[in-house]
């Protein structure tokens, strides 16, 4: 899987590579810039071959660097570049300065980033912070200067609302990743000047190294990078930490294909749980993704008022009566049935009579929606039940209602960096709960006790938004519940679904509704080339 890194953990693969001699911090910084010149020809065709006009924005650091290497780069071939430099040269990092003289052009001073001589240039490039923006910014002409970078904001707020198409928008560069962006969480660091809110350069592209950081997917951050490439600075992939966030990707093992000499019975037998009549829909969704995703059977637990409803909607699905707890525990006597949905559609009052019974077959279970919501005044009573064949699904409502505490710290207004971040939210509440939980949203982030996390991240050539569509999430936890029937482990049950239902979203498109994520199952499994990025 690929991984998504934080600051400290891209500079130990830094200083690793440097120290065993495989490459020099100049070097990698020479590549660096010329990867980022290398994505804007690429992003921007139309500038290759002629002598264009930028504006370089750089920093007290090695982005900053960066940015030397860049307009260095650019004057070489034949561009009117301006460099402009917030901080002391004398304190540059060495690889800094010696790009910093390298550069050899003008450089101007904060005092004059609101007055650069070259209006209106082809590119703005951001080089001001990468990964070590640690604070909030409190420099109020560097403040000003992010609106300068970004001055046609307004075209982006009109191309946002859908009018003035024909606004080009700026051609706006950040290296590494946005300055204000907090690169391990997505959040924008504060500033000291409340008036004009918070404040991070926003880029048209955003051109990062060796790979994706977590700021770039989590939270804000993809809002600010507008496109993002991935440039290849020669530094190994291998990176030996068990800390290390993944992305989602399609699973190869265990595989989600059937072998030729199983039966059903090989591929499980899941059970989801309905609510009453009129109720039913929410867990319907779920079976059928259950049975979609390749559970052997699928039954739909059904209280008695719900049964002649749900009887006249299925097919393949089949129905048993559970009125209460003891009837679920009754019909778990049969062991075939290994992986319970509660949750969608069940009900307040059912959902706590149901979910302890659930809880205590010691199956593998997923809790979903009212299977949530019903606990969150007995928190404690539920923590309590979990146990590691578990995986809950909130979304950010239903997490703040379980985790008000770790809920509370996310959403905080960050001063410092690295800032709280969603990663870390659910890695504390999987280690609470004892079990993997899947806190939703178009940054979906898994964790499991162990501190294993993934994120399933529907941004840039991935992007999702149709899955904003009611009973996309009883889908995904049918999903779930039918890998965890099949023998997949909950960490990979949760991972793999979460990958599958943004691929079943992307092979639709804009019209989707939920219905349709189940039916689109086979295809994206007949894509074996589906990326994972
Ligand atoms: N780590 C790596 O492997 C590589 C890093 N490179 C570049 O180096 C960058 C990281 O360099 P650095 O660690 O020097 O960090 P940055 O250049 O992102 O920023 C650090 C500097 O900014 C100052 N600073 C932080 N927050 C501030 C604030 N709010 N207001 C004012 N000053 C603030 C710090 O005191 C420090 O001087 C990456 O983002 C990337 O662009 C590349 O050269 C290629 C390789
Ligand atoms: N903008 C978006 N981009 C990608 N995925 C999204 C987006 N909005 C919602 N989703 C996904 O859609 C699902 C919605 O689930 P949920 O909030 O439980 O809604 P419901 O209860 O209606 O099913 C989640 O899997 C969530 O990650
Ligand atoms: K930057």
């Amino acid at each position: 899987m690929a991984e998504l890194l934080t600051a400290t953990q891209m500079r130990m693969i830094e200083r690793a590579a440097i120290e065993t001699g495989q490459v020099t911090g100049l070097e990698l910084m020479e590549r660096a810039g010329r990867g980022v010149v290398e994505a804007i020809f690429e992003e921007w065709p139309e500038l290759g071959g002629s002598a264009g006009r930028a504006v370089v924005l750089c920093g007290p650091g090695n982005n900053g660097g960066d940015g030397f290497v860049v307009a260095r780069l650019l004057r070489e071939q034949g561009w009117e570049v301006e460099a402009l430099l917030f901080g002391d040269p004398a304190k540059l990092p060495p690889d800094a300065k010696v790009n910093y003289e390298r550069w050899e052009g003008t450089t101007s001073g904060v005092a004059d980033f609101v007055q650069a001589k070259i209006k209106h240039p082809d590119l703005s490039i951001d080089a001001l912070f990468g990964t070590g923006l640690t604070r909030s910014i409190e420099d109020q002409a560097l403040w000003e200067h992010l609106w300068v970078h970004d001055d046609a904001e307004d075209a982006w707020d009109m191309r946002r609302c859908g009018s003035g198409t024909d606004i080009v928008p700026p051609r706006t560069v950040a290296i590494d990743l946005p300055s204000g962006l907090c690169s391990d969480s997505g959040k924008v660091l504060g500033g000291a000047f409340p008036q004009y809110g918070r404040r991070c350069a926003r880029s048209a592209l955003t051109v990062s190294f060796h790979a994706r950081k977590l700021g770039h997917v989590l939270g804000e951050g993809p809002s600010f990078c507008g496109r993002l490439v991935v440039k290849d600075i020669g530094l190994s992939l291998e990176v030996d930490d068990a800390e290390i966030v993944k992305s989602a990707e399609r699973p190869s093992s265990p595989s989600f294909c059937k072998t030729e000499h199983a039966h059903k019975y090989t591929h499980g037998h899941a059970f989801v749980l309905t609510g009453g009549v009129g109720k039913t829909g929410a867990a319907r969704l779920a079976a059928r993704g259950a049975l979609r995703v390749g559970a052997g059977l699928v039954t739909l637990g059904v209280p008695p008022s719900a049964q002649m409803e749900v009887a006249g909607q299925i097919t393949a699905l089949m129905i048993q009566r559970i009125e209460g707890g003891k009837d679920l525990s009754e019909t778990l006597l049969d062991a075939r049935l290994n992986a319970l949905c509660l949750g969608p559609g069940l009900g307040l009052a059912r959902a706590q009579d149901l979910v302890p019974a659930a809880l205590a077959s010691q199956r593998s279970v997923v809790l979903d929606a009212d299977a949530l919501t019903a606990f969150a005044d007995e928190t404690a009573a539920l923590l309590e039940l979990l146990h590691g064949k578990c995986v809950l699904t909130p979304h950010g409502g239903e997490f703040a209602r379980l985790f008000p505490d770790i809920a509370e710290k996310l959403s905080a207004m960050p001063g410092q960096g690295p800032a709280y971040s969603k990663v870390d939210a659910v890695r504390a509440a999987a280690a609470r709960a004892g079990c993997v939980v899947l806190y939703k949203g178009p940054d979906t982030v898994i964790a499991a006790p162990d501190g294993q996390c993934a994120v399933n991240a529907a941004h840039y050539e991935r992007a999702a938004p149709w899955l904003a569509t009611a009973g996309s999430g009883d889908v995904l936890a049918g999903f779930i519940t039918g890998l965890m029937a099949r023998g997949f482990p909950p960490m990979c049950a949760a991972v793999s679904a979460a990958w599958l239902h943004v691929e079943c979203a992307r092979y639709f498109g804009p019209g989707l509704i939920a219905e349709d994520l189940p039916e689109l199952v086979p295809s994206v499994f007949a894509q074996p080339d589906a990326t994972a990025l």
